[in-house]
């Protein structure tokens, strides 16, 4: 779990700061006033980042900074003034970045930097350059900003450990390299990594005329000139990522069902589809329908049955945990399970049925029982709608049955 250490010794500002930390981050937090409590603190506790003010009642001259960092803290500073010594100063020192607290928003900001900090944790960063001089300056940089960071010499290495590392989130690429230069590095990964999966920010010395433009139009999100200020490293590589940050969780509103959280019908297409190209014959699909579902809208109102989809769906994601599990319709759910062993798939939703007829639903204090019926089929047909017809023609038998029971396709 992440642990952050705010020291402020402003009860006001501490105020604001606890307010926004509350709304923006979901992480362990604790609050010190002076240094002498975050040396405390910092005994009995491990922190992911600090944010610290930089002049407190007992440590007038930055000793709190000082602290944090010899601990290995990476650090962000809150300062009510910054001039050209005192920048250079925090600089040396090796903080992340500085926050001016000169309005209400700063304190916003500071917030929103812990938040992009804290999500960078984890993350992995290749640079991609010749100079041993600058990828140690830029791993430093990268490091101080949570990112696990690799290192290529040249282009042909950098695109060898991209297709053996799709975990890498962020290129940092320099233009004059030997064997592959960063136009053809940008252009050869960007055939396999889209916008959406890889952020790119292409590097090159001064008075290299139009490289900036050309470097985007090639696939990069965005280009620094070296030699480059901390300041802009640092806002440069947070913006690409809250790009990257955003678009990925654009992606995941999208491929969610608002009211239970699973995946919806869309992403289960397109998630079918990939199986049944590439392994059709390793999967069993079991469609589950919630029986007269009709009967406890209307005794419950619809409030009361999206409780119960709601409460259906956890039971299932936490009863098929190894499976894919999609709200496919109204009070239908499809669950795509590894293996093509029908019985054993058979077995698997008996279970499952079993344990939701014997769960009390609660809608408010008011429990209920509910029942579902199971039709299942096997991947190995032509196209999606031949798995999807077979699968509910198995679960059409078993409402026709008696429901509550689990009928298997044979065709
Ligand atoms: N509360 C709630 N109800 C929904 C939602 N989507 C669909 N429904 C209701 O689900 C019910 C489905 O009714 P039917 O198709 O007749 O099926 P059933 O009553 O479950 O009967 P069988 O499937 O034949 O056992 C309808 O009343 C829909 O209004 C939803 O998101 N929330």
């Amino acid at each position: 779990m992440q642990r952050v250490l705010i020291v402020e010794d402003s009860k006001v500002v501490q105020q604001i700061l606890r307010h926004l930390a509350s709304q923006h981050l979901d992480v362990e937090i604790d609050f010190a006033w002076s240094l002498k409590e975050t040396q405390a603190l910092l005994e009995s506790q491990h922190y992911t980042l600090a944010l610290v003010d930089l002049t407190l009642p007992d440590a007038s001259d930055g000793e709190v900074v000082q602290l944090t960092l010899s601990r290995n803290v990476p650090t962000v500073v809150l300062t009510s003034k910054i001039d050209e010594y005192s920048r250079q100063q925090m600089l040396e020192m090796g903080v992340v970045d500085y926050v001016i607290k000169d309005n209400r928003d700063s304190y916003l900001y500071a917030i929103k930097l812990v938040s992009r900090l804290l999500r960078n944790e984890g993350c992995q960063a290749l640079i991609a350059d010749d100079s041993m001089i600058s990828r140690a300056v830029m791993r430093q940089m990268l490091e101080k900003q949570l990112f696990t960071v690799f290192e290529a010499q040249d282009g042909e290495q950098a695109l060898n450990m991209l297709n053996a590392k799709p975990e890498i989130k962020l290129l940092l690429t320099d233009y004059a390299m030997p064997t592959m230069d960063g136009f053809e590095l940008v252009k050869a990964v960007r055939n396999s990594r889209g916008r959406d999966d890889l952020a790119i920010i292409g590097l090159s010395g001064a008075g290299s005329h139009g490289l900036s433009a050309k470097f985007i139009k090639y696939g990069a999100n965005d280009f620094l000139t070296k030699p480059f200020m901390n300041e802009e490293f640092h806002c440069r590589v947070m913006q690409t990522m809250d790009q990257l940050n955003l678009i990925a969780d654009i992606k995941e509103y999208a491929h969610r069902d608002f009211l239970t959280g699973l995946y919806n019908r869309r992403y289960f297409c397109q998630h079918m589809d990939k199986v049944l190209k590439n392994k059709p014959d390793q999967f069993t699909l079991a469609l589950l329908d919630l029986d007269h579902f009709k009967a406890i809208n209307d005794e419950y109102g619809h409030l009361g049955g999206d409780k119960v989809l709601s409460q259906a769906a956890e039971l299932l994601n936490s009863s098929f945990n190894h499976c894919l599990v999609a709200r496919v319709g109204g009070e239908e759910f499809a669950v795509l399970m590894p293996g093509n062993d029908l019985s054993v798939a058979k077995d698997s939703c008996q279970d499952f049925r079993e344990r939701f007829a014997n769960t009390q639903f609660m809608i408010q204090d008011q429990a209920l029982h509910c029942t579902l019926s199971v039709g299942i089929a096997r991947c190995d047909k032509a196209t999606l709608s031949d798995v999807m017809r077979a699968a509910d023609n198995a679960l059409y038998q078993a409402k026709e049955a008696q429901r509550n029971c689990v009928m298997v396709s044979e065709s």
